[in-house]
């Protein structure tokens, strides 16, 4: 595993055995949300209507330092939603990111799009954590599991009504998808080199089982890279930073979505 991936990895069981003392799983099943029937992001992506992108809130990153530190998350998805976005990413991790869960809880009481919680999920009490925050979709990164963890995981997520986006960087990593697994991410980003690489992604892609939904992911900052990824064969395109570097992300969003749809219609 990679080293920053090492390290927010073991960060993360340090949180899970707090908040398993702190919050315990009885009172995550408390939470009225955990009963909430959730949203589809695969059928979001399937509406003509929409984008077909997954757009992201987050403030900071360990390889870009901060990206936006001055617009509230209830201003930004609220925009993000209205304009378009088949579905929203919101990071849920505090140390690294700069996110919370309650991000996402505050985000859920505006929009009527799916919530993909960005994190880094490495046990069971996370995923239930993620419906009991008001998540649609987890997401499980194959560089941080074995293909067991991602079938356990993603049993436990499709029991509560969650659905599963598998990220993935390398060829290596095709054998971790299964039939428990019908979202595929796949990261244009080298997490190593933090290069992007959009026909290495398009090359991945296409060794993919049939029937599994694409989704690519990172590094997009143009209308005509998505065109190329769409006919490629994704769906659905996950987008941070483009927006959130800019003053007013909700209408950067905006302009890039109007944009993106004269360009379809001609
Ligand atoms: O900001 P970008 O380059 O548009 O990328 C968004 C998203 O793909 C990226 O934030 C991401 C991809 N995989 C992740 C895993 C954890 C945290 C973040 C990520």
């Amino acid at each position: 595993m990679k080293d920053i991936l090492a390290e927010i990895v073991a960060y993360k069981r340090t949180v899970v055995a707090t908040a398993k003392q702190q919050r315990p799983v009885q009172a995550l099943e408390n939470e009225p949300l955990f009963n909430r029937a959730g949203l589809s992001l695969v059928d979001f992506l399937k509406q003509p209507q929409k984008s077909g992108i997954i757009a992201e809130y987050k403030r900071r990153s360990p390889s870009k330092g901060v990206i936006n530190d001055h617009s509230p998350v209830e201003e930004v998805t609220q925009a993000y939603a209205n304009a378009g976005a088949s579905g929203l990413s919101i990071l849920t991790d505090d140390h690294f990111f700069g996110g919370s869960p309650e991000d996402l809880t505050q985000a859920r009481a505006l929009v009527e799009v799916p919530i993909l919680r960005k994190d880094f999920i490495v046990d069971e009490y996370q995923v239930l954590e993620a419906k009991a925050i008001g998540a649609d979709v987890i997401l499980l990164i194959a560089e941080c599991l074995t293909k067991e963890e991602v079938q356990r995981l993603s049993t436990t997520a499709h029991n509560l009504g969650l659905e599963v986006l598998l990220e993935m960087h390398t060829e290596a990593q095709l054998q971790k998808v299964s039939d428990y697994v019908n979202m595929v991410g796949i990261n244009n980003r080298d997490l190593v080199t933090f290069r992007v690489d959009i026909d290495r992604s398009i090359a991945l892609a296409a060794q993919l089982p049939a029937g599994k939904v694409k989704v690519a992911e990172s590094g997009i900052d143009n209308i005509d890279t998505i065109i190329t990824l769409r006919n490629a064969g994704f769906s659905g395109f996950l987008m941070g930073e483009h927006f959130m570097k800019q003053k007013d992300p909700g209408a950067a969003f905006l302009d890039f979505v109007n944009a993106l749809a004269q360009k379809k219609a001609r």
